[in-house]
């Protein structure tokens, strides 16, 4: 009988309280600001079935011409909100950047070993530590240091080019890893380094792999997919967990022990890691494993890449933007000739371009500009998300980390509007490195730091990405030149320009261009 009625009170309790906060909600939705507008959503589903999955740009544009800047979505039940204009990206991720620095959070980050990059990671004090691991190593007046690396990699690709121009889209991959894997652990891509490259392609390989977006949608719906034991039949997800986890912990710790080893028989030149160790007491365990994992990041790998050859993430970026200015330069070949019209005339034919020479070369400055503003080849930034809720413009904008508040849903045709914004870049589809000249024939102000993102999560590597581009460009147009393939009767195959989908565009077309000297 006692026991009835204790049921009985603690039942009643338990309603009591649930509509005290059902009232409560009801009464702060009522009286806080209305969400931004969007479409409304259907039960469960959200918005998700009037999504075009493979170009959700086209859908989001869409809901701009009805919705505006800001539109507030539902994804299967997450929260998204669209960001549609460059000035309220500035307004959300720079001037309020104290509440729109997080990133939305998902179960298969931990789980396919990509909870370390520092890209995915919650906005609090392993960020930051990472952060100031990377402004240390890539701040804007420290990337001159890496002038000479990034010339001899330079090199490295012309000799690539030279000897098998076919092949030109992997020398454009090469290029990056081949700097990268310099200033980062002061190591070359040759035989005797291959266990610390080797580590890095079989992460990105299995993470390329085992992380489709498919598969991680599936995963976040039934979380309980990644608790069967991997013996269990039909646990795929799992079993491609651990070995992601091997191989997440081998891309940590292998080139790390390189740069160790290396560093105690006194045969380490400057790089990011041993640099890092040298400002660290050894008993600094959190910044130890920061400093690993920091440097890893740069060859973190995302999914749906479609490359012959899997490096990571920001390497394929580098080499994809070189992919869309030689795409740029077989379409526009008045502006290639322009160009190399203006190295010959400040570098001559006795030498080739180095960093003393950029000042000198102002329409090569322009056509980097243009390249990053005709086609941005991380369309999709990275999601932001927000760490407390906010008013802005007289919308209410929720809290919480499921909150998807996204350069991802903002991009690619999004973020193309605001690179193709008409008003602001008249004729937007045109080739014309032009637009960055003014009257007087100076270059105006606009670098088109557009593509890196903004406020504190904007990407760590640009100003070193920005060098290494100059410089690839600049060494490609002294020495070669880019144009159409012929055909069997020595006609030229017209190109039709072809990107793949997804988090990082990859210029498809190649087939059809020749790279001559
Ligand atoms: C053309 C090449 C590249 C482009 C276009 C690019 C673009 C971007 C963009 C759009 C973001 C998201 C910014 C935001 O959330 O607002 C980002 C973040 C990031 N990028 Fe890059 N990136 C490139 C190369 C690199 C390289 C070479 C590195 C190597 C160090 C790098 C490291 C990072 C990191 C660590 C982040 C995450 C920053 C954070 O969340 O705090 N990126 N990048």
């Amino acid at each position: 009988m006692l026991n009835d009625e204790r049921g009985l009170y603690l039942a009643i309790s338990a309603l009591v309280v649930a509509v005290l906060s059902y009232c409560r909600k009801y009464r702060l939705n009522l009286s806080r600001p209305p969400l931004p507008p969007g479409p409304i959503p259907l039960p469960v589903l959200g918005n998700v079935l009037s999504l075009d999955s493979a170009r959700p740009w086209l859908t989001f544009n869409a809901w701009r011409s009805t919705y505006g800047d800001i539109i507030y979505a539902r994804l299967l039940g997450k929260p998204i909100i669209v960001v549609n204009s460059e000035e309220v990206a500035k307004d959300l991720f720079e001037r309020r950047s104290s509440i729109y620095s997080d990133r939305p959070q998902s179960i298969v980050y931990e789980a396919f070993a990509s909870d370390f990059n520092t890209g995915f990671m919650p906005y609090g004090n392993r960020w930051r530590l990472h952060r100031r691991i990377f402004h240390q190593a890539f701040h804007q007046t420290a990337v001159p240091a890496y002038h000479a690396t990034l010339l001899r990699s330079a090199h490295k690709m012309m000799f690539g080019l030279l000897r098998d121009p076919e092949n030109y889209p992997n020398h454009s991959l090469m290029f990056p890893l081949t700097y990268m894997l310099s200033i980062i652990y002061d190591c070359e891509t040759t035989a005797k380094d291959k266990h610390v490259a080797n580590a890095i392609t079989r992460y990105g390989k299995l993470i390329v792999e085992g992380f489709a977006p498919a598969a991680m949608t599936l995963m976040e719906t039934f979380p309980f997919l990644l608790q069967l034991p991997s013996w269990f039949p039909g646990a795929t997800f799992k079993r491609a967990s651990l070995k992601c986890i091997q191989a997440g912990h081998d891309v940590k710790e292998i080139p790390f022990q390189y740069v160790k080893e290396r560093m105690s028989a006194n045969d380490m030149g400057p790089c990011l890691v041993a640099d890092a160790l040298n400002r660290t007491s050894e008993e600094d365990d959190v910044t130890i494993t920061a400093i690993k994992e920091a440097a890893s990041v740069a060859f973190t790998v995302s999914p749906g890449l479609r490359l012959p050859i899997i490096i990571s993430l920001p390497l394929t970026q580098t080499t994809n933007t070189l992919l869309v200015f030689l795409l740029a330069m077989v379409l526009n070949p008045e502006v290639q000739a322009k160009a190399q019209a203006e190295i010959d005339r400040v570098v001559g034919k006795d030498r080739l371009p180095n960093f003393d020479d950029r000042p000198a070369l102002p329409y090569l400055e322009a056509i980097l500009r243009e390249t990053l503003r005709w086609y941005p080849v991380v369309p999709f930034g990275i999601p932001h998300a927000t760490t407390t809720s906010d008013i802005y413009n007289g919308y209410f904008i929720p809290e919480g980390p499921t909150l998807s508040l996204s350069l991802m849903y903002l991009n690619n045709e999004p973020f193309r509007a605001m690179t193709h914004d008409a008003t602001k870049y008249p004729s937007p589809d045109e080739f014309k490195p032009e637009r960055f000249f003014q009257d007087d024939g100076t270059l105006n102000s606009d670098t088109m730091r557009l593509g890196f993102g903004w406020g504190r999560r904007i990407c760590v590597g640009r100003h070193l990405v920005d060098a290494s581009l100059w410089i690839a460009m600049a060494n490609f147009l002294a020495f070669f030149s880019v144009h159409k393939a012929l055909d069997e009767h020595g006609m030229e195959i017209p190109i039709a320009p072809k990107f793949t989908t997804g988090f990082t565009v990859f210029e498809e077309s190649h087939l059809s261009q020749r790279v001559v000297c």
